[in-house]
């Protein structure tokens, strides 16, 4: 087994809660998880469900209460644990007086590479995150989705071996939601590790080799994809237009359940593993037209409602006064 690349072990997070008479507020609570080289792994969760903390701990922004946390083996309150990492943040807050390319350049040169790498790589970067034609707009003038798109470059500025995104979809139009979908293919291609937190869990389901479900501070599920979601077929959606009444009553009978969607169109669900040929034959023969069948399967949306439901916490202090 190779050295995972992150090692967390009963990982829990106390915040101080009210002003007065601070209590300890569990945002975090005996997290375990370790993550291999190569991965793409999924860290999934409701709102405050301890996705971010989880994140800020690993690139040393919040201490843990207790617990460790590894990265490449060092702990993480060592800062060379680092020097392999790239982080986008959940809301990037960049220097919003320079350009795109300046940008990069400056944080190119913190990390240790020559004014001239620092720009090149910057150029390189920004037309891999589809900012090329911007490059020379101050910063403040950029959309939030070309921020978040300038914030996944700054990431990848070092040529990070662990790439860390906290919430890399955020404000993105579909666009922009699927390039950022290619560029973490195409790092893990490239044989990076790719860590990202998500609540778009259709993202989660085609990018990760392993998902972390988390709700409460507390680990629900922890898997692939496979072990996870359930893929049999459990029933079939068909879609039928031209329907008359006659045809919708005979496919009742035969039951399936029938959503209209407008006059002689209709949806029909019907339960079973096996293809159901009788009822498309029944409708063909009653002159209606079949649009679409499908078969209906798990999705990680749905193991992800079963494992988070009912379990969402009010945050201490959080009263309207
Ligand atoms: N600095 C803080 N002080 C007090 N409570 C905090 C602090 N940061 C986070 N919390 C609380 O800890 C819990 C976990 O927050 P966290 O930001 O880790 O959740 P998350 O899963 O990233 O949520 P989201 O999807 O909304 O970003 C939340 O209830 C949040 O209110």
């Amino acid at each position: 087994m190779p050295e995972p690349v992150i090692a967390v072990d009963r990982l829990t997070k106390d915040y101080p809660v009210g002003f007065w008479r601070p209590r300890p507020y569990r945002a975090l609570d005996g997290l375990s998880l370790t993550v291999s080289p190569g991965e793409v792994f999924g860290c999934l969760g409701p709102n405050g469900a301890g996705k971010s903390t989880t994140l800020k701990i690993l690139m040393g922004l919040v201490a843990p209460t207790s617990g460790t946390a590894h990265l490449f083996g060092l702990p993480v309150a060592n800062v060379a644990s680092r020097r392999r990492v790239g982080f986008l943040p959940e809301n990037p807050v960049l220097y919003d007086y320079l350009t795109g390319e300046e940008l990069l350049a400056y944080f190119g040169q913190l990390c240790g590479l020559r004014p001239a790498d620092a720009r090149a790589r910057g150029t390189i970067l920004l037309d891999r995150v589809g900012l090329g034609a911007e490059r020379r707009m101050a910063v403040r003038r950029y959309s939030k989705g070309m921020v978040q798109r300038l914030g996944v470059a700054q990431a990848l500025v070092q040529d990070p071996d662990l790439v860390i995104l906290d919430e890399p979809m955020s404000g993105l139009d579909p666009i922009g939601r699927r390039d950022v979908r290619a560029l973490i293919l195409s790092l893990r291609d490239e044989g990076k590790t790719v860590v990202f937190s998500s609540h778009i869990l259709s993202d989660a389901e085609t990018l990760c080799s392993r998902v972390a479900i988390l709700a409460a501070g507390r680990l629900q599920a922890l898997g692939s994809m496979t072990e996870l979601v359930e893929f049999s077929v459990r029933a079939w959606e068909m879609l039928l237009d031209g329907t008359s009444p006659a045809l919708e009553a005979r496919l009742r009978e035969a039951g399936a359940t029938l959503t209209v969607l407008a006059a002689g169109r209709i949806q029909a669900h019907i339960p079973g593993a096996q293809a159901p040929e009788p009822l498309l034959q029944l409708a063909s023969a009653a002159g209606a037209r079949v649009l679409s069948l499908q078969p209906v399967r798990e999705t990680l949306e749905d193991v992800f409602l079963k494992h988070v439901e009912g379990k969402r916490r009010d945050v201490p202090g959080a009263e309207v006064a």
